[in-house]
């Protein structure tokens, strides 16, 4: 089975979850996009829900799928966001922001009930920090925010090249936000937790791709299945 079957499968057994009448926070990336089709196909069946994107290249993909949309500005509570991630640790803390969603995704996992991360069992880890954290951050004062950012990753016992995300013409990548994203090479983080609480409060990151204690279930396809975890 292909890569795109399985994330395929994990995004058809989210929308088993997804009940009539409720607000939908709307993933980002490659796996979110198989649950944003599938729940277009049952919007036309007759299924009554709506959603808030996480990006705007979500708002397309809804948008082309027929699913309703509102924003967070009109609604301040979701019942259930479904997204994917780049990594997933046992107590399903994740690494987010490949594509480059992570702010708005943050804001709608921690403005809904529940969150389901669906993946394909690669994304699968013992413990996060082999995919490279994306932080966002404001493009004004760059050197003095990176060098804050180095400071707690010593104090959080990490290391590693933090670079400014590209894109492939070579200009800096910016986000839906309008900020820029660099992307911290580590390798292993011994303690995600601590290093999202102090990365935090750094002025001029905007957000980073540590979701700690959002995601509820996370639901795994692989070669025998779909595998679901529960946050312990
Ligand atoms: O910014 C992007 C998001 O956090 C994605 O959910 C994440 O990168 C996973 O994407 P994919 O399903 O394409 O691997």
């Amino acid at each position: 089975m292909t890569m795109d079957a399985l994330k395929r499968q994990a995004a058809a057994r989210a929308l088993e979850y997804v009940e009539d009448g409720m607000r939908l926070g709307l993933g980002t990336g490659s796996t979110a996009r198989h649950f944003v089709e599938l729940l277009g196909e049952r919007v036309r069946d007759g299924l009554k829900v709506v959603g808030v994107p996480t990006s705007e290249a979500t708002r397309a993909d809804a948008e082309r799928c027929g699913v309703p949309l509102t924003t967070l500005d009109d609604l301040d509570r979701l019942d259930l966001t479904v997204d994917g991630a780049d990594e997933i640790d046992p107590d399903l803390n994740l690494t987010k922001g490949g594509g480059g969603a992570l702010l708005r995704e943050k804001i709608v996992a921690a403005a809904s009930d529940r969150m389901i991360v669906i993946a394909d069992e690669t994304k699968w880890v013992a413990g996060l920090g082999r995919f490279p954290l994306p932080i966002e951050v404001i493009p004004f004062g760059l050197a003095a925010t990176r060098r804050a950012i180095t400071e707690v990753f010593a104090k959080a016992g990490v290391s590693g090249e933090l670079a400014v995300r590209k894109q492939p013409d070579g200009h800096a990548f910016v986000t839906d936000g309008g900020h820029w994203i660099f992307d911290a090479h580590l390798g292993q983080i011994p303690d995600a937790s601590y290093l999202a609480g102090l990365l935090n409060p750094i002025p001029g990151v905007v957000e980073h791709g540590l979701f700690i204690g959002l995601a509820r279930v996370a639901m795994l396809a692989g070669a025998e299945g779909i595998r679901i975890v529960e946050r312990p």
